[in-house]
């Protein structure tokens, strides 16, 4: 461990990678909706699979699983700092949550479209 030049600890490369892991299992733990998000990104592989989808349709619906989950993260990284800072009620609370969670929202409507663009032409 070193310091930088304001004289914070800086950790090696792999206890950072640790404690990001450390991030995402205590999500994976703790949030309802990232583990919806990886039941329906298991449901979508095994689709893929099933449906033998493109190297290029593989691509968007990686992008799609990993995006989704990486805004849940950071949604939830923004609903602890909102309650690390005001237990209160406060409007900029709330504009802070809502906006989080729509930014999950766009991306949540945009990766159904891509699974509908990929899949349902399979199916039907
Ligand atoms: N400190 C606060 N001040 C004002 N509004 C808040 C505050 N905390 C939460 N809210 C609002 O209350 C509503 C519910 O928020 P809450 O964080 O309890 O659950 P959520 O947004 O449904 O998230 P999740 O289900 O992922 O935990 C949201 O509209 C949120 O913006």
């Amino acid at each position: 461990m070193n310091s930088d030049f304001n004289g914070r600890r800086r950790w090696g490369i792999v206890k950072s990678f640790a404690f990001a892991i450390e991030g995402i299992i205590h999500s994976l733990k703790y949030e309802r909706n990232i583990k919806i998000h990886l039941a329906v990104a298991l449901v979508v592989i095994i689709l893929g699979v099933l449906y033998n989808i493109s190297s290029f349709e593989w691509l968007l619906i990686i992008l799609a699983i990993g995006g989704m989950i990486s805004f849940e993260l950071m949604n939830t990284a923004v609903e602890r700092v909102v309650d690390l800072v005001t237990s209160d009620r406060h409007p900029l609370a709330k504009q802070a949550k809502d906006i989080a969670a729509g930014a999950v929202l766009i991306y949540a409507v945009m990766s159904v479209m891509i699974g509908c663009i990929i899949f349902l032409p399979k199916m039907f």
